[in-house]
């Protein structure tokens, strides 16, 4: 290990860390003077873990995610992505981004949307084929890869844009509210399918919520956001089982969770 690897990483548990933070600031200058959109944050993703990001507009969710995935420069502090630069790791294609809307080019087939990030990359022809068949069985999308996106709904759509995220199979998934759009029924089957998915992968998944019960269902780690200054509130390590069935949502443990999550999102909060 190198002495920049060990000085980051003082405690065993944290070095398994593939995300890391320590007291990162980014502050946006802008007509209406400094927006601190994050002060503070620290905060470690360990490998495997499904960690929701959940506060108000505005508390810096979307940010934290674009300075993991180098769209944005902290101010300050130090943030580290398997080990390395945010820079390094966008180089060494660390992370799949998915974003709110699914963002398919419609001219190009579902599998063809798929396959773009692999033909950037170089793959050959046979990898890509081989690839794109996996990821789309994966978010059980097998038999649409001819189809363009219009002619899917828009749940779909987003299965397909996680599909594409998951094509070069990068160890780091980071999705910023990618079921917000969707209606209840199609978020609770595509809540279920993503965790299915992760625990058929072990990736690790950050994710941006304004859902309290996608929040408890899906993670492991909750990391409750508050605005002016955009900073972390509270961090809940879910006491849920891995194995999650949809009714969990009623049982007395998740309530209870979901009862921590809402007061530190009532306790984070102004009324101005
Ligand atoms: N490029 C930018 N220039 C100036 N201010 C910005 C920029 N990007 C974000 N901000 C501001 O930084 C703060 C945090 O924004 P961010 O988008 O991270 O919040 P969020 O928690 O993701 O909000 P939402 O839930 O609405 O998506 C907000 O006040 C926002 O207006």
């Amino acid at each position: 290990m190198s002495q920049a690897a060990s000085s980051a990483t003082p405690a065993a548990a944290a070095s398994r860390a593939v995300i890391e933070a320590r007291d990162l600031n980014l502050t946006f200058q802008t007509n209406d003077g400094p927006v601190h959109a994050l002060s503070n944050v620290d905060l470690d993703v360990g490998k495997g873990e499904f960690v929701s990001f959940i506060g108000p507009s505005g508390c810096g969710k979307t940010t934290f995610l674009r300075v993991i995935a180098d769209l944005e420069q902290p101010s300050s502090g130090a943030i580290s992505v398997n080990g390395m630069t945010p820079q390094e790791a966008r180089l060494a294609r660390a992370y799949g981004y998915v974003f709110q809307a699914a963002a398919l080019y419609p001219w190009r087939t579902i599998g063809g949307n798929i396959r773009l990030p692999l033909e950037i990359m170089g793959f050959s022809r046979a990898e890509q084929a081989a690839r794109t068949a996996r990821v789309l069985e994966l978010v059980e999308l097998a038999g649409f890869e001819k189809k363009f996106p219009w002619q899917l709904s828009g749940g779909m759509q987003q299965r397909a844009s996680i599909a594409r995220a998951l094509a070069f199979d990068a160890d780091i998934l980071l999705m910023d509210e990618p079921f917000g759009a969707l209606d209840e029924i199609v978020r609770d089957h595509l809540n279920e399918q993503l965790l299915k998915l992760w625990d058929e992968t072990g990736k690790t998944i950050c994710f941006v919520t304004h859902s309290i019960p996608e929040a408890v269902y899906l993670s492991t780690k909750i990391v409750v956001m508050s605005p002016r200054p955009g900073r972390i509130t509270e961090i809940i390590d879910s006491p849920l089982p891995r194995e999650r069935p949809l009714d969990i949502r009623e049982t007395p443990e998740f309530l209870d969770v979901a009862h921590r999550v809402r007061e530190g999102l009532r306790a984070g909060h102004s009324y101005d």
